[in-house]
């Protein structure tokens, strides 16, 4: 078996009747999900569909929540959001290599996500793109067999957005961990995922494999397909008149 078709045999993360209720309210109704080592999934869903309640779950960062089931995830994981949560008062080396050691490592990290030469400076004085890279280095530096990213691009401008799409499939390819992309966006998801799954009504509603090569373009009209299919499974009907 080739090594990583061999990779992608063994779960990260595996996920059996997971509950989560907020004020008796339930939003996730009994998950059950694996996803293989390397696997690069999209998560769709409408605004309060419970994404990133799922995520937050398989971060452990879901204290004191109301719920049950069981989870499995891998050791190192790594959590990008919608904005990038740098420390203002560290200069963006220095916020790659929080809890890490090996500057090098960080350096190279920075190099790797076109950040070279900003080492020495300050949070504010990146743009939102910037901060975001900046933001992809400091997940990266810990080598994540999974990387859990919640809107990660959500802020950004479209010309950025599309920019840092090319750029997180480049990392993932050189890396290699197991990507849960929680995003409203059914273009960066068809671009972007091997596996695209809807969250509705506290489940997994719609599990599609995109089957195309990368990169892909936005106006590869096989990608047209599954785009409809998300579409139509979000309520959105595209009139054609
Ligand atoms: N800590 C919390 N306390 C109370 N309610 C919560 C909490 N976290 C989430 N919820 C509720 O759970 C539901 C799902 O929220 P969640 O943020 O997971 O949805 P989402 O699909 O990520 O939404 P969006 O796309 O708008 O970010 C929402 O109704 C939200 O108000």
């Amino acid at each position: 078996m080739a090594p990583h078709t061999e990779q992608l045999t063994r779960p990260a993360v595996r996920i059996r009747g997971l509950t989560r209720s907020f004020e008796g309210r339930t939003v996730l109704d009994g998950i059950d999900l694996d996803i293989p080592a390397g696997q690069f999934v999209a998560l769709l869903g409408h605004s309060g569909s419970g994404k990133s309640t799922l995520l937050r779950a398989v971060a452990g960062l879901d204290h004191n929540v109301t719920g049950s089931g069981r989870l499995t995830a891998p050791e190192r994981v790594s959590v990008v959001f919608q904005d990038s949560r740098l420390l203002p008062w560290r200069r963006v080396l220095d916020n790659v290599l929080l809890g890490t050691g090996g500057e090098e490592k960080g350096r190279a990290a920075l190099a790797e996500v076109g950040l070279k030469g900003r080492e020495r400076a300050w949070p504010g004085e990146l743009s939102g793109g910037e901060a975001q890279r900046a933001a992809l280095a400091r997940s990266l530096v810990r080598e994540p067999e999974l990387l859990l990213a919640d809107e990660p691009f959500g802020a950004l401008d479209a010309l950025t957005r599309i920019r840092m799409h090319a750029l997180l499939r480049e990392l993932w390819k050189a890396h290699q961990p197991s990507v849960l992309l929680v995003t409203h966006d059914v273009d960066e998801a068809i671009v972007l995922a091997d596996r695209v799954l809807m969250l509705d009504q506290g489940r997994i509603g719609l599990d599609l494999t995109i089957d195309r090569p990368h990169p892909r373009s936005y106006r590869d009209p096989l990608l047209g397909e599954y785009r409809e299919r998300l579409l139509a499974a979000l309520g959105v009907t595209e009139d054609a008149s």
